[in-house]
This record gives C-alpha cells, structure tokens and sequence, in this order.
C-alpha cells in the first residue's frame, strides 16, 4: 500500500506502522471499499450507538417484557433460509485470536468450526489487526505456516481443516489507525469489510463462504443494520444475495428479549445465535447496577445452572429450533492443567457436565477455548447428538416468562471472590495492554468479557457497600485494603521486567472500578493506550 496514494485517492487517512508483507491485505481496492462502507453506514451507526445509549438509560426501571411493536414477528410462521452444508454440523467449534500460530492449531483442531476472534479474545493493536487479517488472508488460501526454530516446530494446515468464521469487533468499537472525514472508521466495519473483500470470492470458489459471528448486539435494529450492509457487500462484489452467512451472540440481557426480532431481521444471511454466556453476565449486571434488589453473588457462583442463566439458554434453543436455526451453546472456562492430573482431571469433569447439559438442553454445537478440550466436546456431542444438528426437535414445555430473564440472582458476596475479581482483573488488564487479548489465569480462560465481570462487580459491590457474607460492610478503605493487598502478591510473583507493567495496568483497574460512572466498556477506555 502507498501511504500517500490512500490519502490522496480515497480521503482516508492512515496511520499505523507499515509493512510491506501486508500488501496482500491492503490492496487500494480493498481500502476504497472500507471507504465506501464507513460512508454508507457509518453514520447510521453511531446513530444507533445513540439510540443504545438512550434505551439503557434506567433500563432496570422499565418493566422486563418483549417488544409489542414486534409481536407480530414473533407470532409469524417464518424460518431462516438453510445454512450451507459446511454450517451444518456444527458440534464444536473451537475459537481464539487471530495469531498466527493459534490459526493453524486451531483449524487443524478437529473442530468443526473454528471462529478466528477480533473481538474478546483480541487486544486491538495495530500490530495484532493487520497481521491477523494478513494471517487470515494465508489461512484461507491454504499458505498459512509458522517455523519456530528455537522449538524446531513447523505448523501448516493439515488437509482437513475447521470451516472458519470470523469474528469483527463489536459496533461501540472504532479503528483508530483509519480516519475518514476526520473520525476513526467504525471497527466492525474494518474488520468485516476487509476480510469479506480480500476473502470472500475465494471461499466460495473453495465450496465455502463468508461466514462471521457477530457479537454484543443488543437491539433487533442492530441485526437488521448487518443485513443491509451484508446486502451492499454481497452486490458490490456480484455475489448470490445470501452467501454471507452470520451467528449472532446473544450476549446482552437486551437481545434476549428480542431472539425472534433478530433472527428474522438477518433471516437470508442468518446462521442462528450463540449464547455468549460472559458477556450476558457482564451486560446483565451493567443494567441492573441502580436497581436496590439487584445485587450479584461472586463470579464464580454465577454458573449456567442459575435461574436466570438457564431461562437464557433455553430460551435462545427455544426460538432458534423453531425458525430452523442452529442455537450453539457457550464457553466453558476451564483449560488443560498442566503437570496436575489430579486437577486437571476435575477441569475436564468440569468441561463435560457444561457440554452435557447445553446438548441435553437441545443445544447443537458448543464452544471449546482450547484444542485439547475438542474431543472432550466431541464425545459428548457425538454420544448424544447422532445427527449434524438436533434443530428439528422442538421444545415448547420451555415456558420462560419475561420475568424469569432477568430473575434475581442469589448467593453471597465473599472476601475470597472480591479479591478473586481485584487479582484476575489487574493480571488481564497487564496482559491486554501488552497486546494479548486472551490470558490464562488460575486455570481458567480470561478475555475481555470475563474480565469485565470482574470489574463491573467490583464496582457495583464498592458502590453499593455491600454487606459480605461475614457481615462487614464493603467499605472503601477495606477495598483498598483488599487491592494493596493482592497487588502486592502479584508483584512477588511477577519477573521483575514486568513489574511496571503491571503497577499500570492496576492504577487503570482502581481507576475505573473507584470512579463515580460505571464506564460501559473497558475496552473503549483503554483503546487510545494500545499501540
Ligand atoms: C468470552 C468469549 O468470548 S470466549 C471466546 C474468546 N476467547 C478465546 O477464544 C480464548 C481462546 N483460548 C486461548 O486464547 C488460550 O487457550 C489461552 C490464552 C487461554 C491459553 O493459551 P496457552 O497458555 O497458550 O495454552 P497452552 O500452553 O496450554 O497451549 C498449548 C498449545 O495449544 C495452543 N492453543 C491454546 N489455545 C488455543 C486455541 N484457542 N486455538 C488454537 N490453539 C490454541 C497453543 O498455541 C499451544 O500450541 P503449541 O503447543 O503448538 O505451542
Ligand atoms: O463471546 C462470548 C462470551 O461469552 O462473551
Ligand atoms: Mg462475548
């Protein structure tokens, strides 16, 4: 790409580092059609980020119910069109960053699918942006390879690979190296519109096609804003309408209200809804962060098995079985345990009572962080779901009222899980600014949307004082108590190089879990620190 030709040529301005291995990715063309995406919908979206923001304005007051402007919908006799065979078995699906060596490991996985993520697994460097596009670029024409001389490890694609979906960055995100008209270009965009461009025909030539996960949408109006700018793309390129096919999270306590609106807004590109089960939990406490009844228990007693939590899941198989979509289940926490066979033995019983219950519950397919884990999955999914999907059966004793969505949460607030959340929120935050978007801590996987119950949590449980299972109050002095105290312990066990690291990445946690305002993303916080 010639830095200058874009300025002049298309009114872009850029400014990130370059490459000239990224040529492939940043062909002018590709850039013009970046362009032409921000300016024909752009606007629109920040409009919509608009409305997003006014609806949740005392969201908790309004009485939980579902839309009657859209009941019509919901009572319709409609179904999605078919997905394409390569979505129709989609039993376990692996996911991760777009890195180069998690790409091959991943698709020669034995997953079924395997979502490339931009999103919660991703810290939105330039440098992990534009090096997974190109990453992806490679992955989809089968030229994809690592050598890693110091481990004498070759990695390339096996024959048979995972069908890869990629995941875009959510629409409250902007892409801060691409100025158009002088504002950051909307990350979604970026991230969707390049990957379509430089990919898309030579997925379908390959029997395949553009396949994206969409994540933390949270009107109906949202889904119906994708569909039209996966029509637009679809004509630019002379594309069959329909060949983009798209899995929406449902991962705000918002869409749960509005699965058959969503469904029905992407109807000829859709390829079901996922239940994002982290970011559901961080967007339900977000909402609920006023209401006086409403207080969450630790993180960790907020398992799928809560009330509220259940209602969710059955809900999304519910409607999705219904209008003839996949409802793909969620992400178990845990990974493998090195070293310990004792414990890592407990993860995966762990990992299988999740995958057990989400196939029982009529789930088709589910979510694993790790490639060890796949045949865990698999064996479960095999023994009970002998088909490609089990979209057919249908589940109307699901009875699920408005109410039982947003059901209060039981349990207690302890010592144990505040300093949990203070120390698993201070170490991902250290990660995420160094560039990596998904860490394993304590055993378990955390990204963006984990990370951020802890953080939305720790404020609530500040904010509202609350009373701990021993019976003190949450006071701001024992608070900072508690974070002197953890931070402490992170920096005896840290390698001294990092220290500094992660004394930043703990004042920006205190900063954000002390302040006045709840701040709705800290992704969008700390974006302008990412280089
Ligand atoms: C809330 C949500 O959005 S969930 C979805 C988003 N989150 C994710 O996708 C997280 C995915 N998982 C991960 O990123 C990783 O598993 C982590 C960071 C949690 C742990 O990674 P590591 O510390 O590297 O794990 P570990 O050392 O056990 O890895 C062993 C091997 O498996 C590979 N691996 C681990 N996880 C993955 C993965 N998800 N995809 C592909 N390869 C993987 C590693 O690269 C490594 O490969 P190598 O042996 O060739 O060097
Ligand atoms: O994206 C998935 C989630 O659980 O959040
Ligand atoms: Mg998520």
């Amino acid at each position: 790409m010639n830095k200058e030709l874009v300025n002049l040529a298309y009114g872009l301005k850029f400014d990130g580092f370059w490459k000239p291995e990224l040529e492939d990715v940043f062909s002018t063309d590709a850039l013009k059609f970046i362009r032409v995406l921000d300016q024909k919908f752009g606007t629109e979206r920040k409009q919509l980020l608009l409305e997003r923001k006014l609806r949740n304005e005392n969201w908790y007051q309004q009485k939980p119910e579902f839309p009657k402007l859209t009941q019509s919908i919901r009572e319709g006799d409609w179904k999605v069109a078919p997905v394409p065979e390569d979505l129709q078995d989609r039993r376990v699906e692996i996911t991760g960053p777009v890195d180069r060596k998690m790409i091959i490991n991943a698709l020669n996985s034995g997953a079924k699918v395997f979502m490339a993520d931009f999103e919660d697994s991703n810290a939105p460097s330039w440098a992990n942006i534009v090096f997974g596009q190109l990453n992806l670029f490679q992955a989809v024409r089968g030229t994809i390879e690592l050598i890693d001389e110091e481990r004498g490890k070759e990695y390339r694609l096996n024959s048979e690979t995972a069908t890869l979906m990629v995941r875009p960055r959510g629409l409250h995100l902007e892409e801060k190296h691409f100025i158009c008209d002088d504002q950051a270009v909307s990350a979604s965009l970026f991230d969707f519109g390049l990957y379509f461009f430089n990919n898309a025909q030579a997925l379908v030539e390959k029997g395949s096609g553009p396949y994206f996960y969409l994540p933390k949408i949270e009107y109906y109006q949202e889904a119906a804003w994708w569909n039209e700018v996966f029509n637009f793309s679809e004509a630019y390129l002379n594309l069959k309408p329909g060949t983009i096919k798209a899995t929406v999270l449902i991962e705000t306590i918002n869409a749960s209200f509005q699965l058959d609106e969503i469904l029905y807004s992407l109807r000829e590109h859709s390829a079901g809804l996922n239940c994002g089960r982290w970011d559901y939990l961080f967007s339900y406490i977000k909402r609920y962060k006023e209401h006086p009844d409403y207080i969450f228990p630790d993180r960790d007693a907020l398992t799928m098995e809560t009330d509220f939590m259940r209602a969710y899941s059955r809900r999304v198989i519910q409607v999705c079985h219904k209008r003839g979509a996949h409802a793909m289940g969620g992400m178990a926490a845990q990974i493998p345990i090195k070293n310990d066979p004792f414990t890592n033995e407990a993860a995966y019983a762990k990992v299988r009572a999740d995958k057990l219950r989400e196939v029982e519950d009529g789930h088709d397919g589910t979510w694993v962080a790790h490639p060890a884990l796949v045949p865990i999955a698999l064996e479960i999914f095999n023994e009970r779901m002998p088909e490609s999907n089990q979209i057919a059966k249908q589940f109307p004793e699901y009875q699920i009222a408005a109410e039982d969505l947003v059901a209060k949460p039981q349990g207690q607030v302890t010592e144990a899980g505040l300093r949990k959340n203070i120390s698993v929120g201070i170490q991902y935050l250290a990660a995420w600014l160094s560039g990596q978007g998904a860490a394993a801590i304590n055993h378990l996987m955390e990204d963006a949307a984990t990370a951020e119950i802890s953080r939305t949590q720790l404020w609530h449980w500040l904010h509202r004082k609350v009373q701990l299972s021993d019976g003190r109050d949450l006071s701001r002095d024992l608070f900072e108590r508690f974070y002197h105290e953890e931070l402490s312990l992170l920096e005896t066990e840290i390698n001294p190089q990092w220290k500094d690291r992660l004394r930043t990445a703990a004042r920006s946690f205190h900063q954000m879990v002390t302040a006045p305002e709840l701040k709705e993303f800290l992704t969008t916080e700390l974006y302008h620190t990412l280089t």
